[in-house]
C-alpha cells in the first residue's frame, strides 16, 4: 500500500467518507456515490461531493482518497470524475483494527481484528495481502474468518492496487475492471512481466499500450511475447476489415510494418506464428492465419450445412400437384408467377436448403408468400397462428438480423417473425440458448437479408436448426457484406452448393419506378448521366459540398410546408466527419425540426444534445430490451434523477411503441437519427431517402454502397451532391475481397454429396407450366 500511495503521491485527490451510494450497476461496477470531504488539495471549499466512476465494493461509512478531475454536469453541477482510489486505512493500529472489524469483513470482530494486529504488526494489511497464510499466526482465528478476510481483502485491496498501477500507464477504471476480471490479484505481475499478455486476453487493450508499458519496464523490442502479440493484434485488426482470416505473407508482412524493428525478420515472425499455431492462439491452414473463433465458425458453419442438406425431405410432391397448388395461390393473389419466380417456388418445397436472390422489385417477397402457401397447403397446415394451441407447433419461423429488417418481414407476410438473436435466445453475454443440443422447433425457416449475416452468426443460427428443417435463404447478393467478419451469402453462392435462384426481371417497374430502374442499372453497371433525369419518384439536386447542408435544410422546409410528415424522410449519408458529414447534418437537422426550447428537457452528452421529441438510432444489440443495432426510435422523456425510484437521470426512448430507458453511461449506444449512415440503414426501409454525394466522400464511394442506399427508398429518393462523384462511385466495384475460406471449405465437406444443379442446369432440364403454355 505504501508503493500505491507512492504512486498517487503528487496527484490532485479528494478525501473523504462514503455517505451513500446513490447509484450502482452490478455488471458494470459503475457507482455514482456522495462523499463527505474530510482532506483535499484540489481548489475546492464544499464539503461534499458527488464522485462517479467503475469502483469494486465500495463501503458507506469508510474513508476513501479518490484521484480524479472535477467534471460540470449540465443539470447535476460539479462532480468528480475519478480514475483511481484507495480506500483509506489510518496508519495507527485503531485505523487497522476499525478497518477490519468494519461490515466489509463478516466474522472479523474488534477482538479479532486486536489479535490480527498485535500479531502482524502495523503493516498486517500488506502482509496479509501478499501471503495470506501469516494469519494462520494469529492465535484464535477460525480457518473459515480467515479465509473469508483474505478473500475480502483480496478483492477490494487487489483491485485498488491494480487500479492505482494501472492509472500509472494511463490505463482507466473501466479498463482495469476487465483486466481484474482476467487476472485478479497477478494483473500487475503479468503486465510487468508481460504487457503483451493482455493484447492476448483483454478484448479492446491496444498494442501500442501494451508497447509503451513494456518500453517504460525496459523490456526488449525483440521479446518473443512482442511478437507474439503483434501477430494476434494485426489479425484482430483485419476482423474490423470483415476478413476472417490473412494470408501467411500478409500477415508476416503486416506485423514486420507494426513492429518495425531491424532485427525482426520474416523468418522470426514465421516462426513465432508457427509456435502461436502449436499452442492453439491461432490456426494455420492452407497457408491462411485464422484467429480460432473463426476458423471454427466457418468451419462450423460448412459442416452445418453439410448436416442439414444431407437429410432427405419426406415430403415430395409431384409437378401436377404443385401446379395446381401454385394455380390457385395465383387465381387468390390475383398475378401470374414469371418463370423465375415458378422456379424458386418449387426448388424451395423441394430443397432442404435453398436460396433466393434478387434486387428491389424482383418479387422476393412476393415468393416467400407464395412458398408459405404452398408448403401448408402441401403439409395440409395452418398459417394461421390462431389454429395452434400450443404455439411450439407452429411449422414456419420467420427471422431476420435486425429489428426492422423482421419487423418488414412480419408485416409483408402477416407472420411472427424476430430477429436471429432473439429466435437463439441471445443473453448478452454468455452466448446463445439455441444451439444443437437445444435446437429450434419448427419445420420451415425462412431468415431474410441474410447479406448481413456474419459467419459467427451463420454459425450460430445454423447449429441451431434441427436436421429435418428446411431452410430458404434470402437476400440481395449486391448489398453491402456484413459489418462482422465473411461474405456469407456471396460464398454459399459462388460455392454452387445450394440450389439457387435469382430473380432479375423487376414487376415494381411496372409500376413506373424510376428508384427500381436506377438500382437496376446500377448492378447492371449500366448508370449514365442521362439515367439521372428527374422524374416523378426521384431527383437529382446538383449541389457543391459547402452548400450541401443548406440544400437538405430546404428539402426539408418544402416537405413541411407540402405537409409531409418529416418523419418518413430520411437522410443517408456514407461518413460522419465531413462538412456534410452525418454528424453536421444532424446538429442542423435537429436544430430545424427540433430546436432548443423552454417547455422541452434535453440532456447534453459531450457534444451533442438530445431532446425530447429527437429521432435516435439505436447503435448496438441489446437485446434484453428488445433492441438492436440499426433500430430507430424517438426520445420520449426525459427524468431528473429525484424523479425516479432509482435517483438516476434517465432517457426515455420509444422503438415502434415499446419503451426502452437508458441512463447516462448507455448514452454512448444513442445517437441522433435525422442523418444515418448507409452501413447502420441495412435491413431498413424509408418513405423517402435523401442521399448526398460529394467527391469529399471519396474512397467510400463504392457501387454496393450507393446501391444499398438507393435501394432503402420505399417511395422517393433524392439525391443532393456532385453528379461526376456519383457517377464515378457507383462504376467503382468494391475489389477490396474479404479474405474467407468458406467457399473452399463448403467444397471440401460436401465434395462427397451428390452436386445439386445450377439454376442454368435446372433450367435446362426443369419441366414447368411455361413448357406447356
Ligand atoms: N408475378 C408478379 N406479377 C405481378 N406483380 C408482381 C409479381 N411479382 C411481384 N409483383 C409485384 O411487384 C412488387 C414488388 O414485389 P416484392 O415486394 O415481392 O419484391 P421484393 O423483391 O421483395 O422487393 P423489395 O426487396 O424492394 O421489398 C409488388 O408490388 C408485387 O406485388
Amino acid at each position: 500500500m505504501e508503493m500505491e500511495q507512492q504512486s498517487n503521491n503528487n496527484r490532485k485527490y479528494i478525501k473523504g467518507e462514503l455517505l451513500y451510494t446513490i447509484f450502482h450497476n452490478e455488471a458494470e461496477h459503475f457507482s455514482i456515490a456522495k462523499i463527505k470531504i474530510i482532506e483535499t488539495n484540489e481548489d475546492f471549499k464544499e464539503k461534499e461531493i458527488v464522485a462517479k466512476g467503475y469502483f469494486s465494493n465500495l463501503q458507506e461509512q469508510t474513508t476513501y482518497c479518490f484521484y480524479g478531475d472535477f467534471e460540470k454536469h449540465a443539470k447535476f453541477g460539479l462532480q468528480y470524475k475519478v480514475d483511481s482510489y484507495q480506500t483509506f486505512i489510518p496508519d495507527s493500529k485503531d485505523g487497522i483494527i476499525a478497518y477490519l472489524s468494519s461490515d466489509l469483513f463478516y466474522g472479523v470482530g474488534k477482538k479479532t481484528a486486536s489479535r490480527i494486529v498485535k500479531q502482524l504488526g502495523e503493516s498486517a494489511i500488506s502482509k496479509i495481502l501478499r501471503q495470506p497464510d501469516v494469519l494462520n499466526e494469529v492465535p484464535g482465528i477460525k480457518k473459515e474468518t480467515a479465509e473469508t478476510l483474505s478473500r475480502t481483502l483480496q478483492e477490494n485491496q487487489g483491485f485498488e492496487h491494480i487500479v492505482v498501477n494501472l492509472s500509472k500507464y494511463g490505463i482507466g477504471l473501466k479498463m482495469a475492471q476487465k483486466v481484474y476480471q482476467e487476472y485478479k490479484d497477478e494483473a500487475i505481475d503479468v503486465l510487468e512481466e508481460d504487457p503483451y499478455q493482455y493484447v492476448f486476453d483483454i478484448e479492446g487493450f491496444g498494442f501500442n499500450t501494451a508497447d509503451e508499458i513494456a518500453r517504460q519496464n525496459g523490456l526488449s523490442l525483440t521479446h518473443p511475447n512482442r511478437i507474439g502479440a503483434g501477430c494476434i493484434y494485426v489479425l484482430q485488426k483485419s476482423i474490423q476489415d470483415g476478413n476472417v482470416f490473412l494470408p501467411l505473407e500478409s500477415c508476416v508482412y503486416l506485423v514486420m510494418n507494426l513492429l518495425s524493428n531491424e532485427s525482426i525478420s520474416e523468418t522470426i515472425i514465421t516462426d513465432r506464428l508457427e509456435e502461436l499455431n502449436t499452442d492453439k492462439s491461432i490456426i494455420i491452414q492452407n497457408g491462411n492465419v485464422y484467429i480460432p473463433s473463426l476458423y471454427y465458425a466457418e468451419d462450423g458453419f460448412a459442416a452445418h450445412v453439410k448436416r442439414i442438406i444431407s437429410k432427405p425431405i419426406e415430403h415430395e410432391t409431384t409437378l401436377a400437384e404443385l401446379m395446381r397448388i401454385i394455380g390457385d395461390i395465383e387465381e387468390t393473389e390475383v398475378l401470374s408467377y414469371g418463370k423465375e419466380q415458378f422456379n424458386a417456388i418449387n426448388q424451395a418445397l423441394h430443397s432442404k436448403a435453398m436460396i433466393v436472390t434478387g434486387g428491389p422489385g424482383t418479387g422476393k417477397t412476393t415468393v416467400v408468400k407464395g412458398i408459405l402457401k404452398a408448403y401448408a397447403e402441401i403439409h395440409g397446415v395452418s398459417l394461421d397462428l390462431k389454429d395452434y394451441d400450443n404455439k411450439s407447433d407452429f411449422p414456419f419461423i420467420l427471422t431476420a438480423p435486425t429489428g426492422r429488417a423482421a419487423k418488414r418481414l412480419n408485416e409483408s407476410t402477416g407472420l411472427p417473425a424476430v430477429t436471429i438473436h432473439r429466435l437463439l435466445g441471445w443473453d448478452g453475454r454468455e452466448g446463445f440458448e439455441k444451439n444443437q443440443n437445444e435446437p429450434l422447433i419448427g419445420k420451415y425457416l425462412i431468415v431474410d437479408e441474410f447479406s448481413m449475416v456474419d459467419i459467427w452468426l451463420a454459425n450460430s443460427l445454423f447449429k441451431a436448426i434441427p436436421d429435418d428443417m428446411q431452410v430458404l435463404i434470402v437476400g440481395d447478393e449486391d448489398q453491402l457484406p456484413s459489418v462482422g467478419p465473411g461474405q456469407v451469402l456471396s460464398d454459399l453462392l459462388s460455392s454452387e452448393l445450394i440450389p439457387c435462384v435469382s430473380l432479375n426481371e423487376v414487376y415494381r417497374q411496372k409500376e413506373g419506378s424510376k428508384i427500381i430502374h436506377l438500382a437496376h442499372d446500377i448492378k447492371n453497371g449500366t448508370c449514365t448521366k442521362e439515367k439521372l433525369q428527374n422524374d416523378r419518384d426521384f431527383s437529382f439536386i446538383a449541389c457543391h459540398e459547402y452548400q450541401m447542408i443548406d440544400v437538405i435544410l430546404e428539402i426539408f422546409k418544402k416537405a413541411e410546408n407540402k405537409g409531409i410528415d418529416l418523419k418518413e424522410i430520411q437522410v443517408l449519408a456514407p461518413m460522419y466527419r465531413s462538412q456534410a458529414g452525418i454528424t453536421m447534418i444532424n446538429k442542423q437537422l435537429q436544430q430545424l425540426i427540433n430546436p432548443k426550447s423552454s417547455r422541452k428537457r434535453e440532456v447534453k452528452v459531450s457534444d451533442s444534445v438530445f431532446r425530447i421529441g429527437d429521432k435516435v438510432l439505436q447503435l448496438v444489440n441489446q437485446p434484453e430490451d428488445g433492441v438492436y443495432n440499426g433500430d430507430i426510435g424517438e426520445v420520449a422523456a426525459i427524468f431528473e434523477e429525484d424523479e425516479n425510484t432509482e435517483n438516476v437521470e434517465q432517457l426515455v426512448i420509444l422503438f415502434d411503441g415499446k419503451e426502452v430507458v437508458y441512463e447516462r453511461k448507455d448514452y454512448v449506444n444513442i445517437t441522433l437519427a435525422y442523418c444515418v449512415s448507409i452501413h447502420k440503414s441495412q435491413g431498413s426501409e424509408f418513405p423517402i431517402v435523401i442521399l448526398p454525394v460529394v467527391s469529399a466522400y471519396n474512397r467510400m464511394l463504392r457501387k454496393n454502397l450507393l446501391y444499398t442506399a438507393i435501394t432503402r427508398s420505399k417511395e422517393s429518393l433524392i439525391i443532393c451532391g456532385e453528379i461526376n462523384a456519383f457517377l464515378k462511385g457507383v462504376q467503382t466495384v468494391d475489389t477490396n475481397r474479404r479474405f474467407t475460406s468458406l467457399k473452399e471449405q463448403l467444397i471440401e465437406r460436401l465434395k462427397d454429396l451428390p452436386r445439386k444443379e445450377t439454376d442454368e442446369e435446372t433450367e435446362e432440364k426443369e419441366i414447368s407450366p411455361y413448357d406447356f403454355m
